[in-house]
């Protein structure tokens, strides 16, 4: 169960392979516990470049597909088939490959505008707890599209569904699942990797008040060495 108050656990491997190959067996292995426990696996995946290499190996390595439920944690409003948006790289990457039922993955129609995706996604995420959410981190310190200076929604009153007119990363107009959403789960995965990444990182360990650090806590960080700062310890 995630812990309010604890510290981050860090996972660092040597490169993105290893990572990768990893993670997709923890992301399986947490799918079977659900299942057995559950009876269904309700995972929330994280969107940009990072786990592509991660998704590309789920085809197979995971199994009960017909038990998944996928949610994303944010999208950008662009139409369904630009090359940018979450949903594409999903489908190319890992779902296009698997049994899922259509009506277990839930895209988020951002094609309909910041404002009116989000009414409409808050009305179909679950009550329960997700049994995993997967986010990533930005070099600014987002995750999901949460950004610095927006308000993240952290508050079990807040919608647990943002519009983002404004976002510091293109494209402007996007959803996310609020702080508070994103943390009302079982277990909570962060991905980073690349030397891109090493100053939010740093921000993250000094404490800074930064998305991915306040909806962080108590989550397991997975990194390679390139992610970590290098004026730190490895
Ligand atoms: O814009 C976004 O950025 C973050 C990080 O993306 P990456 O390409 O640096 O891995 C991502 O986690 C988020 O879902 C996405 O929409």
């Amino acid at each position: 169960m995630l812990e309010e108050n604890s510290l981050p656990r860090w996972h660092i491997y040597p490169d993105q392979e290893q990572i990768s190959t990893h993670l997709a067996a923890a992301i399986t292995r947490m799918a079977a516990e659900a299942i057995a426990l559950r009876g269904a696996f309700h995972l929330v995946v994280a969107g940009g470049n990072t786990p592509r290499a991660t998704y590309a190996r789920l085809p197979s390595m995971g199994r009960d597909w017909q038990r998944w439920h996928i949610y994303h944690g944010d999208e950008r409003c662009l139409p369904p088939e630009d090359p940018e948006r979450n949903s594409l790289m999903l489908a190319q990457t890992w779902l296009s490959q698997v049994p899922i039922p259509g009506a277990q993955i839930h895209t988020i129609p951002a094609e309909a505008g910041a404002s009116e995706a989000a009414r409409r996604y808050a009305a179909i995420l679950p009550a329960q707890r997700f049994d995993l959410v997967l986010l990533g981190l930005g070099e600014d310190g987002h995750t999901a599209s949460l950004f610095p200076g927006h308000d993240w929604g952290q508050e079990k009153s807040s919608s647990p569904t943002l519009s983002i007119l404004d976002a510091a990363k293109a494209p402007p107009q996007r959803v996310s699942l609020s702080a508070w959403r994103l943390r009302h789960t079982h277990a909570l995965f962060f991905l980073a990797c690349g030397s891109g990444k090493q100053d939010a990182i740093a921000s993250w360990l000094r404490g800074e008040n930064i998305p991915a650090a306040v909806v962080g806590r108590g989550a397991d960080v997975w990194l390679d060495k390139a992610a970590w700062p290098e004026s730190l310890p490895k």
